[in-house]
């Protein structure tokens, strides 16, 4: 296995896109930071979120809400955040942190109906508030009514003081994990340019190659295969074991952070990606069931009966809710 020396300067700039992190959580020494070449893509094995003990924790370790069941399927939604201020300007954003336009929530709100009936065990978010809004947004929808809970890991402070001491409380609510690795990818010096005069001055194919291409990185960024490195290696290491725990799972995220899950999860070729394109606010629905993911659409809207169709469990607990709403 090679071995990868990250400085604790690089493991500084890394968690920097997580505004929680703290300066006295940075490294005093050099990591050595095992990587294994796998045959699609280097998988980090041990993610900045390992290393830094304590911050970005998984419930499971935790246990800060509801206890297990145990069941083989799950269900997946994936989110891309509803139309923000710089979409809206159409500028590259990237990793800067700019909030949802009126139309994203309403858009966030429209996406909340479509799975208003999937019951939402725990919610994973990037760190960046268009995508938690949108989070938020949709969950206002949800007809169980439990309220999604921000957990704060980033210090023991932090994490002592947000504590919830009602049992009953606890299970009335829904954590929420943000963290910085699905954030957007990184634009690098195409941040804040605006994508049509980009194109005019380096030409389109060259735009669309850094914008839509797997290996190369616009300038100073990150590339759709680094981006994967950080969101695949997060989803495989904290998201996929909830859902093998049977635990339904909410991700509100980006663009391209979703479009390298997406590739992960259809297994799609580096050239099949570069015509995968998400639409703002849409949710994408994907069954996980003994090891293996199922793409199922998206939700057309809360009555679907397709979508309950999928699972048993899916659709006794829409039965469940119909039953409570007549009483
Ligand atoms: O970061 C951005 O600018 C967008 O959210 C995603 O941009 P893209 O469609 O150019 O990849």
């Amino acid at each position: 296995m090679a071995t990868t020396t990250i400085s604790h300067q690089a493991i500084g700039s890394i968690v920097s896109h997580n505004r929680p992190f703290k300066a006295s959580l940075f490294l005093k020494e050099p990591l050595n930071v095992p990587m294994k070449l796998s045959p699609k893509r280097f998988k980090i094995e041990a993610t900045a979120s390992q290393v830094i003990d304590n911050t970005v924790l998984s419930p499971s370790k935790n246990k800060p809400f509801e206890s297990k069941k145990r069941s083989n399927e799950a269900a997946l939604i994936l989110i891309r955040h509803g139309e923000s201020l710089w979409n809206e300007k159409n500028l590259f954003t990237g990793c800067v942190d700019v909030p949802l336009t009126q139309k994203g929530v309403g858009e966030a709100i429209e996406a909340g109906k479509k799975i208003s009936n999937i019951p939402v065990d725990l919610i994973f978010t990037s760190s960046l508030i268009r995508a938690q809004m949108t989070a938020m947004l949709a969950m206002t929808q949800h007809r169980r009514k439990k309220v999604p809970i921000i957990l704060h890991n980033e210090s023991v402070k932090a994490k002592t003081w947000s504590h919830v001491f009602s049992e009953e409380t606890r299970k009335q609510s829904i954590p929420v994990i943000a963290a910085w690795q699905l954030n957007e990818r990184m634009y690098g010096e195409l941040q804040g340019l605006n994508k049509k005069e980009t194109a005019e001055r380096y030409g389109t194919e060259q735009v669309h190659e850094w914008r839509r291409s797997y290996e190369i990185p616009p300038p100073k960024g990150e590339s759709l295969e680094m981006c994967a490195e950080r969101a695949v290696a997060y989803f495989e290491d904290n998201i996929k074991p909830e859902l093998a725990s049977g635990n339904n799972v909410m991700i509100a995220a980006h663009g391209n952070s979703l479009r390298s899950i997406i590739m992960y999860l259809d297994d799609l070729t580096s050239q099949e990606v570069t015509s995968l394109d998400l639409s703002t606010g849409i949710p994408l629905l994907y069954i996980f069931r003994d090891g293996k993911f199922m793409k199922r659409g998206s939700p057309v809207g809360p009555t679907e009966a397709g979508v309950y169709a999928y699972t048993k469990r899916l659709a006794q607990y829409r039965e469940k809710l119909d039953e409570a709403s007549l009483n």
